[in-house]
């Protein structure tokens, strides 16, 4: 691992473990998807093993087959709609902590766990906390509509693409059958109008915007030297 990738990692381990070390006795616990939430998960594990009792929401497949690896007990949100705590990473966050997410293709059950959840930990590294979001946009959408779909995407001035997979000819499914577009706007002046217009497509079933959510959120920054944490009280207006 060169250096780089040494402060990286330091960087998510310790925004993941501690968003782990935030965890009650008794909790239920969305369990967010990325390379971050495994350092959490991994640290959730450890408690688990010394006597922590908690459960989990698993927001994809990938953090399914994780949680079962490290021993974490999971649920579904049809036994528990209402969770007191879902953890997850992000690709940006902006001042008014705003998230884009989805780029492992999992933000629609990301954003239904978030929704569920009283309080919204998000642990991302010190370089996706932006002035502006400059990140692509991931849209979930019905292959059904995505030609129809796509046209009123880049009617709100993106350039849309079809994301495709890496050891897979086209398309990437998710976890709910459906394609991801990435949509690189040159600006995004209103993030939450966004999310509200691209919702209204129809065919389009979420996207990666995450606006709204400041209230319950604590944003845990990870770097080389430790973590700090922010929260709508450091929102300058
Ligand atoms: O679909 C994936 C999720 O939204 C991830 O939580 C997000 O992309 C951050 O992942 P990572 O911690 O690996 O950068």
């Amino acid at each position: 691992m060169d250096e780089k990738a040494r402060a990286l990692a330091a960087a998510k381990s310790a925004a993941g473990f501690q968003a782990a070390d935030m965890v009650e006795d008794g909790m239920v616990i969305g369990l967010g998807t990325g390379s971050t939430v495994y350092y959490m998960i991994e640290r959730l594990s450890a408690r688990v093993r010394e006597g922590l009792h908690v459960t989990g929401v698993p927001t994809s497949f990938q953090t399914a087959m994780r949680a079962r690896e490290y021993a974490i007990p999971l649920t579904t949100l049809d036994d528990h709609p209402i969770i007191d705590m879902a953890i997850d990473g992000a690709d940006e966050v902006d001042p008014h902590l705003n998230l884009i997410k989805g780029r492992g293709a999992a933000m629609t059950r990301e954003k239904c766990v978030a929704a569920a959840a009283f309080q919204f930990i998000v642990v991302v590294d010190e370089a996706k906390v932006v002035s502006r979001f400059a990140a692509p946009v991931p849209v979930e959408i019905l292959p059904f509509a995505v030609t129809p779909a796509m046209a009123q995407l880049r009617g709100l001035g993106c350039r849309p693409v079809i994301r495709e997979g890496v050891k897979k000819d086209g398309p990437v499914i998710t976890d709910n059958g459906n394609f991801i577009v990435d949509c690189t706007f040159p600006s995004i002046a209103d993030p939450a109008g966004l999310e509200k217009a691209m919702a209204e497509i129809p065919g389009v079933v979420e996207s990666g915007l995450f606006c709204g959510y400041a209230n319950k959120i604590t944003v845990i920054v990870g770097n080389e030297k430790g973590i700090k944490k922010i929260t709508s009280a450091d929102i300058v207006p």
